[in-house]
């Protein structure tokens, strides 16, 4: 036979007595919280003995508005029509404060009808059933009978129809209604065993050896424990931080900056042509306001119209300042990049950011108008394009991604470019993002000197491929299941290669 705890047996001889009863009542009768009844009620159900049946009822309350009505007994429509006599005329009803609504209601009932000025009742027209269920309601709002067993479907139906019209609103309860077995009663009669239980001894009953008479607790280690599900970080925001780590560990340093930019920084100072594609409105978030070009910005101004003092011959044409003032949500990190360099033109620079990039895409599963972005740059005297592969290597390397290789690319501020795959068993080569080093034309205006490395990686890409996601907008979403059930370490990358 099961063997039950004291709260099981003291739940059990409770409910011999009550034969059926809820949880709140049984908590009374205990000395205890509703909840640990429950749970005390399930142990009994899973040995066959009781039976806990949770019941969600909608409980009806009154709205500020159902309320006015309550406190003058009568719903707008009961008063229109009580109001209607013979001979009464649409203007004299007019006056009435529950015109408007009481009318409508019962023009839409079909209970009057338009006799010329004359607004005259159907044969039988009644309100009274509805407005006896507004009655059942106290005037606090409260429900004060259960008009359920008295009106039957009549009340579903009206107060359907009130929480529709804003009379009332619905709220959910939940009961949770307590039976015994019959098998549960043949151990109650069969006597239970109410003894106080020690679930731990004191160092006194052990010198006294008063434990040897005492009833302990017994404990069943078959049985799980509940889940625990800790606060924890965001399962994206732990890789973001994973992937800072590694950064501040090959030594970069953080850069910051805003999420609105000028299109000055976004796209001229990338020496990014005023005609490019990516700046039109369909790829890009303009905003309404612009900002002011930051000194200086003569010489991009040359570098774009004939290549400043360098042997870039630029794209020619008129550079036009008015376009570059314009604000955009930044499209890249790359526009921090840059400024970084601006402020900072001495070498060594090594720097890195993680930051969200916007762009007007359409939303699909691997497609999202916001996703992050992590953005380099190295600057010293001698580091060339092999630096660059070396550096990108060694960073998805340590993110676990062992293969990665690189094709070329192009973007309108480096040269030469690259953009690295790395190698995902079963998807095979993914495209992770763009790298080069930064053309002249990007770093001369600013009186940087040496080679710039720089590159621009998915976040959300790696996140997809590390977390096992199929889909991008996951990530994005509060999906508290998939928060509370993803381990906090995320399972090694990716395969090897064969
Ligand atoms: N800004 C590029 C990536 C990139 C950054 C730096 C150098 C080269 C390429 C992109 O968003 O795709």
């Amino acid at each position: 036979m099961a063997e039950l705890t004291l709260n099981e047996k003291r739940l059990l001889a409770a409910l011999a007595k009550e034969k059926k009863a809820d949880a709140e009542h049984l908590a009374s009768l205990l000395n205890a919280t509703p909840e640990a009844v429950v749970q005390w009620g399930h142990l009994a159900e899973d040995k066959g003995l009781a039976k806990v049946e949770r019941i969600v009822k909608k409980i009806p309350t009154l709205t500020e508005e159902g309320i006015k009505y309550r406190k003058s007994d009568q719903l707008p429509e009961t008063q229109i029509l009580d109001a209607i006599k013979t001979g009464t005329t649409l203007t004299d009803l007019q006056k009435n404060d529950a015109f408007k609504i009481g009318f409508g209601q019962l023009r839409k009932r079909g209970l009057i009808q338009l006799n010329g000025t004359y607004v005259v009742k159907v044969p039988n027209a009644s309100t009274e059933k509805e407005n006896s269920i507004l009655l059942c309601f106290d005037e606090t709002g409260k429900l004060h009978a259960d008009p359920a067993l008295k009106f039957g479907e009549d009340y579903n139906q009206s107060i359907k129809e009130f929480v529709k019209r804003g009379i009332a609103r619905e709220s959910e309860t939940v009961q949770n209604l307590l039976t015994i077995t019959s098998e549960g009663t043949l151990r109650v009669n069969a006597g239970l065993d109410i003894r106080e239980e020690i679930g731990t001894l004191t160092r006194d009953q052990i010198l006294s050896g008063s434990w040897k008479n005492a009833s302990l607790r017994k404990y069943d280690i078959k049985k799980l424990p509940k889940t625990v599900y800790p606060g924890k970080s965001h399962p994206y925001q732990r890789l973001i931080d994973e992937m800072r780590q590694i950064l501040l560990e090959m030594g970069f340093t953080e850069m910051h900056g805003e999420i609105v930019q000028s299109a000055f920084w976004n796209f001229d100072a990338l020496f990014q042509p005023q005609d490019h594609p990516a700046r039109e409105m369909q790829d890009t978030f303009y905003l309404k306001e612009d900002a002011p070009l930051p000194e200086g910005w003569e010489c991009l101004r040359d570098m774009h119209e004939h290549g400043g003092n360098t042997s870039s011959t630029g794209w020619g044409g008129k550079w036009n300042p008015g376009k570059a003032k314009q604000c955009v949500l930044r499209t890249h990190t790359t526009s921090l990049s840059i400024q970084y360099l601006a402020a900072h033109p001495e070498p060594p620079v090594k720097a890195f950011c993680i930051g969200r990039v916007y762009r007007r895409e359409a939303i699909d599963p691997t497609h999202t108008p916001e996703f992050e972005q992590l953005e380099g740059i190295v600057m010293d005297k001698d580091v060339t394009f092999r630096h660059l592969l070396g550096f990108l290597k060694e960073f998805y390397q340590r993110m676990g991604f062992s293969d990665v290789r690189f094709r070329p690319g192009f973007f309108p501020y480096t040269e030469p470019s690259v953009e690295p795959e790395i190698w995902v068993d079963g998807l095979g080569w993914v495209e992770m993002g763009g790298a080069g080093v930064f053309r002249q034309e990007v770093t001369d205006p600013w009186g940087v000197k040496c080679p710039v490395l720089a590159w621009g990686l998915g976040v959300s890409r790696v996140a997809m491929l590390r977390l096992g996601l199929k889909d991008l907008r996951q990530l994005y979403l509060s999906d508290l299941e998939w928060i509370r059930n993803s381990p906090v370490h995320a399972p090694a990358a990716a395969g090897r290669k064969a």
